[in-house]
């Protein structure tokens, strides 16, 4: 292999010489990065902390990419508050940076709502995983994906059904998958707003006893079987002009059960 000497730094730059072996790589890149990340909610820019993985394509006679400069991506990026369009220029810009004509950027983040209590209005942060994902290639219009994952309660509509009294009911995840025609119109506090509206009943992070009640009695009001959650969530995204694509998938870690029931729709 012929090695090049950096003349900047006399040294040996092994990353820039010729690789004959023709092969192209589809992703390389750095993954598991947690780095900061400022994400902008309409209370203002939120701190988080994401977990990061950039890639680009590498053409067949390039030995290595420029690793370091993934790192230096997310350090010029680090105090800009990353809105859906923000984040598909922060990997526009990735392309000239690492000399490539296409890659990806996905971070997932905790982030969170303000919401008030139903009777007692008192406010509190709600907790939520999301990923978002900007897939770019020169010349074409960078594609936005995001995952939400949001808590909610499921109440058996079975199980109200056949008892005298009380009904099963837990903690369920749905996670939203979805591809977005355009990255500005991703609306991520909607979309979680949606979902928790399909739900038997949303979560809170703070509820008085008041609100309790309102809980236990809306969720027994509002019955749903995991097929109902993925079915209701999917008919409002489907509704939604700006989605090209969409996944719902429901888990339902069952009270009566040791395991979870499960439902996925796609569209
Ligand atoms: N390409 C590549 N680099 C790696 C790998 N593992 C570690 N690195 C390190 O990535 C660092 C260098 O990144 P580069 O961006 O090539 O650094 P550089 O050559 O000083 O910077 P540029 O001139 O901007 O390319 C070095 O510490 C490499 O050893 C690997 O599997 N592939």
């Amino acid at each position: 292999m012929n090695i090049l000497i950096d003349p900047v730094v006399a040294m040996p730059d092994v990353q820039s010489s010729q690789d004959t072996r023709r092969i192209a790589i589809q992703r390389v890149g750095v993954r598991g990065v947690r780095h900061p990340m400022l994400v902008m909610t309409t209370d203002g820019p939120q701190a988080t902390v994401a977990n990061w993985e950039l890639t680009v394509g590498l053409p067949a006679h390039e030995k290595g990419t420029h690793m370091s400069r993934f790192v230096a991506l997310l350090e010029k990026y680090r105090r800009i508050p990353m809105t859906p369009a923000g984040f598909c220029q922060m990997a526009d810009d990735m392309l000239p940076l690492l000399q490539a004509k296409h890659g990806d950027i996905s971070a997932s983040f905790p982030y969170f709502m303000s919401k008030t209590a139903p009777v007692s209005e008192v406010v509190s942060l709600m907790d939520y995983e999301v990923t978002w994902t900007a897939r770019t290639r020169a010349g074409m219009p960078t594609q936005f994906e995001a995952v939400v994952l949001v808590p909610v309660t499921s109440l058996c509509p079975c199980s109200k059904a056949i008892s005298e009294y009380g009904a099963h009911n837990q903690r369920s995840h749905v996670t939203v998958e979805i591809v977005y025609a355009d990255g500005a119109q991703a609306d991520i506090d909607g979309l979680i707003r949606m979902v928790e509206k399909e739900a038997s009943c949303e979560l809170w992070g703070l509820l008085k006893r008041t609100d309790e009640k309102f809980v236990t009695e809306r969720a027994y009001e509002n019955p749903k079987f995991v097929e109902d959650l993925v079915r209701d969530v999917a008919a409002r995204l489907q509704d939604l002009p700006a989605i090209q694509r969409y996944k719902v998938v429901a888990e339902n870690f069952e009270s009566i059960h040791n395991h979870s029931a499960y439902a996925v729709v796609e569209g």
